[in-house]
């Protein structure tokens, strides 16, 4: 049987409990997308014991009321009460995650069928479906004197963004009204946002409850690898007449301490960061420091970093730190969760600090002396809450912008004022378009997850960029490119935007996993893979938990099919409008939601606490990309699990880089996959990849001349993953 066709399986929803993106425009009217009533949410109690940033993060995601996994009885009762048939009839619950869908309470007949041979019969999945539990909210009064019992409720809500819970709720006042909670989390909780908790208006986008409709910032990668831009700047936002404006504003980010500087404890493994070789390449590398003294940084700077809760460098931030302040370009590859966001940043703010950086002021044209770039808003927005806790207290501002929000938004957090611009390419390119940025100013361009940016999606933007007037030519700046893998031809394209002294740093086993995450791999046929996943997630129980899949219209479907299967869900992908997307990952971050369903959009980079286990549901195509979607857990020397499904028809490519990845990080290798990996590659395997100490290695020292790039300057290996359907700002 060939691919699942995921829509072509799907039929006609007989009642929306989740309305994927695809089916949105059908359900959702009206100018908030509301179709039926709300239920009255509870509002959260400061009294209920909790901590502030507990209360915070909660408060933050207040939410609709939904029904919580109460006992069974009681619940049976309620569903008696409500229960009825058809769509539409019966109490809505306001909740939050699926933006502009509705959950409604009523008794369903089959929401999706399949016609492959092995799921259950419609009638064992609607019974999951009619006797939804409820997520237990965190704002229930309920949930927060027990443990958070809500277990895996169906999850309830489905509203767009935010404003859909009970009047009183923090998000009812979310339309065109300041918002006190917020939703999307940095890391910790806090929100995004722009400058240095400039407040403003936080209009709500408006929603036209329209359905997958893409910002108009998203860039589309078509088959042949060119990038077909709707950027803003390209007539998108201003006044074009092409689709519907981007409205959204995100939500600003808390101002107090206790939000800026809320972090996540490091793990039991944090000291055997000092074991990991580390090798440095290139012409007279300086000596690493030891200790954040030997950085010899400015008091603030110390004192924020204490406040973050860092008491030890990491290798990487060992390293880099000491390079980038001798004013030389790197390329760094350390593993996921190592620090690499600091060890760019630190030494950039000491930098500015050192030179007595003027406090940038309001104008028209902002001239940043630091441009950040990434693969994804949510990222590029982490980032951001990077550099302002960082630079808290200090005269340097932080601003940062990416496609799915008002352009209109970010020009006024421009103006008044940039020192560092964290930016995906996209908007980065219309608000240079727009003269709103100069770049004669820039000392510094860095680009994390360096080897996604340079590749066939992101690279032909990058080479615009550093060609742009005024950027000043890599003699003149320092260029800075961070990531956990840098394939040997991505290492040559680097090339062009770094002197050629460049300093390469590997530490450990790079391009490798990390190798605090415990890595399993389950031989499973693509129609045995929901089953799978079922059980899996129910005895993982409520923890956290990234399941990734490799389309949107996957990622939509599985969160659907997890919702009826009474397990919290939310779902994160680029056809999902910006506010939804923030939303879902605030209801993951607070644990509202304990499974995010996710394609490649959220592979890299984010830094979510407490995210216990990885599930690829599906594989990706390139073993890079796996490295990073499980190095969603097991980060800062904490533990975590990783579980992929393989599946023989579509995956046995990967066997022979997954061999190596398991064995470079000394975890069980399946003899079935060895068995695979040595077929695929025959003789020339060899399954034991122990004897390659630096899984990416400095190219300059065994580069032969001759590249494999194909005819757009990229390497096959590099170009997207052509099923990746996913859409890049
Ligand atoms: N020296 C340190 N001490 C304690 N915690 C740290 C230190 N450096 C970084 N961290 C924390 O470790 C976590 C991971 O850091 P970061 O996100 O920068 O990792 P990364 O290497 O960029 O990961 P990825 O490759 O996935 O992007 C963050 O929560 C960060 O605050």
């Amino acid at each position: 049987m060939g691919d699942e066709d995921w829509e072509a399986e799907i039929i006609k929803p007989h009642i929306s409990s989740y309305v994927p993106v695809f089916e949105k425009d059908r359900y959702s009217s009206g100018a908030n997308g509301d179709t039926f009533n709300r239920t009255p949410a509870s509002s959260s109690e400061m009294g209920d014991g909790s901590s502030r940033r507990d209360h915070f993060m909660r408060s933050g995601f207040a939410s609709g009321r939904s029904l919580g996994n109460r006992d069974p009885g009681e619940s049976n009762k309620r569903e008696n009460t409500s229960t009825v048939g058809g769509f539409g009839v019966g109490k809505s619950f306001g909740n939050r995650g699926f933006s502009n869908n509705k959950f409604e309470e009523g008794d369903s007949s089959g929401f999706w069928r399949e016609s492959s041979i092995d799921c259950e019969d419609n009638q064992t999945r609607n019974r999951g479906f009619s006797k939804r539990g409820g997520y237990q909210d965190g704002n229930d009064s309920e949930a927060l004197g027990s443990s958070r019992r809500g277990g895996r409720g169906s999850f309830r809500g489905c509203r767009g963004g935010f404003g859909r819970g009970s009047p009183n709720s923090d998000y009812e006042q979310d339309e065109g009204t300041q918002r006190s909670g917020g939703i999307f989390g940095s890391r910790r909780s806090a929100l995004s946002g722009a400058g240095n908790g400039d407040t403003f208006q936080s209009r709500s986008g408006g929603g036209s409850g329209r359905g997958g409709y893409k910002g108009l910032n998203e860039e589309v990668i078509t088959g042949s690898g060119k990038n077909s831009w709707k950027s803003e700047a390209e007539g998108g936002e201003s006044g074009d007449t092409q689709g519907p404006k981007v409205t959204y504003i995100p939500p600003p980010p808390p101002e107090d301490e206790d939000s800026i500087f809320a972090h996540y404890q490091t793990g039991i493994n944090f000291d055997k960061y000092d074991t990991i070789l580390v090798e440095v390449s290139g012409h007279d590398p300086p000596p690493a420091i030891l200790t954040f003294e030997e950085a010899n940084l400015c008091q603030t700077l110390n004192n924020n970093i204490a406040k973050a809760g860092y008491t030890k460098l990491t290798p990487v931030q060992k390293y880099s730190i000491p390079i980038i302040q001798g004013g030389r370009d790197l390329m760094a590859c350390a593993q996921t969760g190592s620090g690499k966001t600091a060890a760019f940043l630190l030494p950039i703010l000491a930098h500015m600090m050192r030179d007595g950086i003027t406090a940038s002021r309001f104008k028209e044209l902002q001239e940043p002396e630091c441009i950040i770039v990434a693969p994804t808003r949510e990222l590029i927005n982490q980032i951001y809450l990077e550099a302002r806790k960082f630079s808290f207290g200090t005269c340097v501002r932080a601003v940062v912008t990416y496609g799915g929000t008002q352009l209109g938004h970010s020009i006024r957090q421009i103006v008044q004022g940039c020192n560092i611009l964290c930016a995906t390419p996209g908007r980065l390119m219309d608000v240079i378009g727009k003269e709103k940025i100069g770049l004669r100013q820039v000392k510094y361009l860095v680009l994390d997850e360096a080897d996604r940016m340079l590749d066939m999606g992101f690279g032909p933007e990058m080479k615009k960029l550093i060609s742009c007037p005024g950027m000043p030519s890599k003699e003149q700046r320092q260029t800075l490119m961070f990531s956990a893998t840098f394939p040997e031809e991505i290492q040559r394209l680097a090339g062009e935007f770094l002197k050629s002294n460049y300093l390469f740093v590997a530490v450990g086993q790079v391009g490798g996993a990390c190798r605090d995450v415990q890595q399993t791999i389950l031989q499973v046929g693509q129609y045995s893979k929901r089953e799978k996943l079922v059980e899996i997630l129910r005895n993982i129980g409520d923890e956290r938990t990234m399941v990734f899949v490799e389309t949107k219209k996957k990622a939509d479907f599985i969160a659907t099919f997890l919702c009826q299967e009474k397990i919290s869900t939310t779902s994160i992908h680029g056809d999902r409008e910006q506010r939804e997307r923030e939303q879902a990952l605030g209801d993951f971050r607070c644990g509202k939601c304990p499974v995010l369903v996710a394609t490649s959009v959220a592979a890299r980079g984010l830094d979510i606490e407490n995210v216990q286990h990885v599930i690829n549901f599906d594989l990706p195509s390139t073993i890079d990309e796996y490295v990073h979607r499980i190095g969603r857990t097991g980060r800062c020397g904490n533990t975590g699990r990783a579980i992929s499904f393989f599946d023989l028809e579509s995956d046995s490519q990967l066997a022979q880089p997954l061999v190596k990845v398991l064995s470079d990080a000394q975890q069980d290798v399946p003899a079935w996959l060895e068995e695979i990996a040595f077929s695929t590659y025959g003789p020339g395997f060899s399954g034991n990849a122990r004897g390659n100490v630096f899984a990416s290695v400095d190219t300059r020292k065994n580069y032969h001349g001759k590249s494999s790039l194909n005819t757009a300057g990229f390497s096959s290996t590099q170009a997207p993953n052509p099923v990746d359907d996913e859409s890049w700002d």
